[in-house]
This record gives structure tokens, C-alpha cells and sequence, in this order.
């Protein structure tokens, strides 16, 4: 029988106390070879401490984390070897060039001399010979990403991976960590706070708040569970108003002008809104499905849950 590879991560009832600050709390999940996996959180939600105690950066007040079959204890640096991970892009070497920076890291990590491959992947070929200190913020990250990415490992543990990238630049990184776990079967374990891109990136998305895991969703449950409402700009909202609560609809005044639609039925068939309001004398000068985003989604679900919390 093919020996069993062993869990990427398994944490069960993690915590680290801060004097009277829970930054994780009770944090218990595993994730899966293959998955991406990503912790959403607000800033402070307790991220980047869950982060350094898998690699074992600080030790946990309390539970336990194994990555890649072994307990992780704080100051063992053993799992590094079979990990690529990013927590600070800033720890590059700012006098040494990109070139160098991979050069140190190749070395340290005892590999051969390769070609630019990993300067290629990950767009850094304009940059390879400048310094460090000179880059932009997201060519930091890239090169942070580079250093993650360098050894080829099997799973990647990044904190915040795409902080600082402009758009194209996160587009890239999410095919760049999509391909690896697609084709390769790399485990990729994240966190952000760009919700639109974790949804897009990710297969499993585990929310922290207030160090709690307060839910785990695929990214479809997001989708799902997204508002979305019809947005209407009339040129006499009043008229267009009654029309729509004839027709049994329940527009609502969007601010100093437009109305919105929430129901169901008008959700699911605009152009009959559409058709009510011209046969009515009040054509639409604009209809548009306008959908929630996922901050204000986030903002939310977790802020029922606070609500449900203190009572
Ligand atoms: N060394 C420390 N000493 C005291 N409190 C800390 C320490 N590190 C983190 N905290 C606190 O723990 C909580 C979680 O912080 P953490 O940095 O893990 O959050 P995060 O989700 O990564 O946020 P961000 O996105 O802003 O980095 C915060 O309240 C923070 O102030």
C-alpha cells in the first residue's frame, strides 16, 4: 500500500493570549492536500498570529498544530525546509538585488544554481538586477513570493500574498497559486482581507474574527449569499414608485434619487420591472443589477453574529 501522505495542516484548539487580548482563540481546522485555503479576516483578526505559530514562530498558549504530519513547536524550524512561506515581504536583503536576494536563499536552502525560472515566474525579470530597497511594494511581494516559491514545496503558507499588488499583479498571483495547486497538487494556506480576490482564489475560505473561526465556506456559499438588488433611476421616482407597489413590488428610495428593488421576484425578472414601469408612463432611464461586495458582506455576516453574541 503507497504510504499515506500526511495532512498539510491539522490545528486543533489553538490559541495565543496576549496578556488579556485573544488574538486566536480556540481555532480548531485542517486543511486538505491540493487546497487553498484562505483566513479572512478584518485587520487584527488574529491572521498573522495563527500564521506564525504554524511555522513555528511564537509558541501558542494553548492547542496544538501539526504541518505536514509533525507538531510544530515554537523555535523548531524543521517544517521550513518542505514549506514555502511568506510573512513580511520586507525581509529582503534592501543592498543585495533580486538576483542576490534568490541567490541567498538558493544557497541556503542548498539548491542547485538554477536559471531565471522562479525571476520569470513571477515577472521579476526587469527587476532582477536592482536592489532591493528600490523596489515597489508589490515587486517586494513578488520577490517575497519568489523566495516562498523557490524551492518548489508542497505546501505554501503566505500571509496576506497579495498585499500591495495592483490589480494585474493579483490577477498573476492568483493564476500563479491556482496553477501550482491545480497541477502540481501544492497546498496553499493564505490569509487577506480582499475578500473579492480570496473568493475568486480560494477553494475553502475560513473566516477569523476576533481570533474565532466564526465559519468555513466554500466560495459559492459567498456568491450565494451575496444582496443583490435592482437599482432604478426614473425620471419621476414618486410616479415610479406607486406603479411598482401597484404591481405588488417594493421599491425602496435609494438616497436623494433612484429607487431599489430587493424582492425576489423582481431579483429574478428585471425586464418585467422594466415592462411595468414603461406600460405604467415611467420608463427607466437606468435598470442595473447591482451586487454586494464582499467587504460589506463580511461586515455583515459578522456583525449578526456580534449582535447574536451580547444578547
Ligand atoms: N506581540 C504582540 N503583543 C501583543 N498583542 C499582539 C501581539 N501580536 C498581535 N497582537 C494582537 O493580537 C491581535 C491579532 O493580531 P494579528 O496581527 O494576528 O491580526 P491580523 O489579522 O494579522 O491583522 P493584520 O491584518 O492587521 O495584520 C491584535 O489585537 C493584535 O494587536
Amino acid at each position: 500500500m503507497a504510504p499515506r501522505t500526511p495532512c498539510p495542516i491539522e490545528v486543533a484548539h489553538l490559541s495565543k493570549r496576549y496578556g488579556p487580548v485573544r488574538a486566536v482563540d480556540d481555532v480548531t481546522l485542517r486543511v486538505e492536500r491540493g487546497e487553498i485555503y484562505a483566513l479572512l479576516g478584518l485587520n487584527g483578526a488574529g491572521k498573522t498570529t495563527l500564521i506564525r505559530m504554524l511555522l513555528g514562530m511564537i509558541a501558542p498558549t494553548g492547542g496544538t498544530a501539526r504541518v505536514l504530519g509533525a507538531d510544530v513547536s515554537a523555535g523548531d524550524r524543521s517544517a521550513w525546509a518542505r514549506v514555502g512561506y511568506l510573512v513580511e515581504a520586507a525581509a529582503a536583503y534592501p543592498e543585495l538585488t533580486v538576483r542576490e536576494n534568490l541567490d541567498v536563499v538558493r544557497r541556503l536552502r542548498r539548491l542547485p544554481a538554477g536559471p531565471g525560472d522562479i525571476i520569470d515566474r513571477l515577472a521579476l525579470g526587469p527587476y532582477a538586477d536592482r536592489r532591493a530597497r528600490t523596489l515597489s511594494l508589490g515587486n517586494l511581494q513578488r520577490l517575497a513570493l519568489a523566495r516562498a516559491l523557490i524551492h518548489a514545496p508542497g505546501l505554501l503558507i503566505l500571509d496576506e500574498p497579495v498585499n500591495g499588488l495592483d490589480p494585474a499583479g493579483v490577477a498573476e498571483i492568483r493564476a500563479l497559486l491556482a496553477g501550482l495547486a491545480e497541477r502540481q497538487g501544492t497546498t496553499v494556506f493564505l490569509s487577506s482581507h480582499l475578500l473579492a480576490e480570496v473568493a475568486r482564489l480560494a477553494t475553502r475560505v475560513g473566516i477569523l474574527h476576533h481570533g474565532r473561526l466564526v465559519g468555513e465556506h466554500d466560495p459559492g456559499h459567498l456568491d450565494r449569499h451575496r444582496r443583490r438588488r435592482l437599482r432604478l433611476a426614473t425620471r419621476d421616482d414618486a410616479a415610479a414608485g406607486a406603479v411598482l407597489r401597484a404591481h405588488g413590488y417594493r421599491p425602496e428610495p435609494a438616497g436623494p434619487a433612484g429607487l431599489l428593488l430587493a424582492d425576489d421576484r423582481a431579483l429574478a425578472e428585471p425586464e418585467r420591472v422594466a415592462a411595468v414601469l414603461v406600460h405604467g408612463g415611467v420608463p427607466p432611464a437606468e435598470l442595473r443589477l447591482e451586487e454586494e461586495d464582499l467587504e460589506s458582506f463580511f461586515l455583515r455576516t459578522v456583525a449578526a453574529r456580534d449582535a447574536e453574541g451580547e444578547r
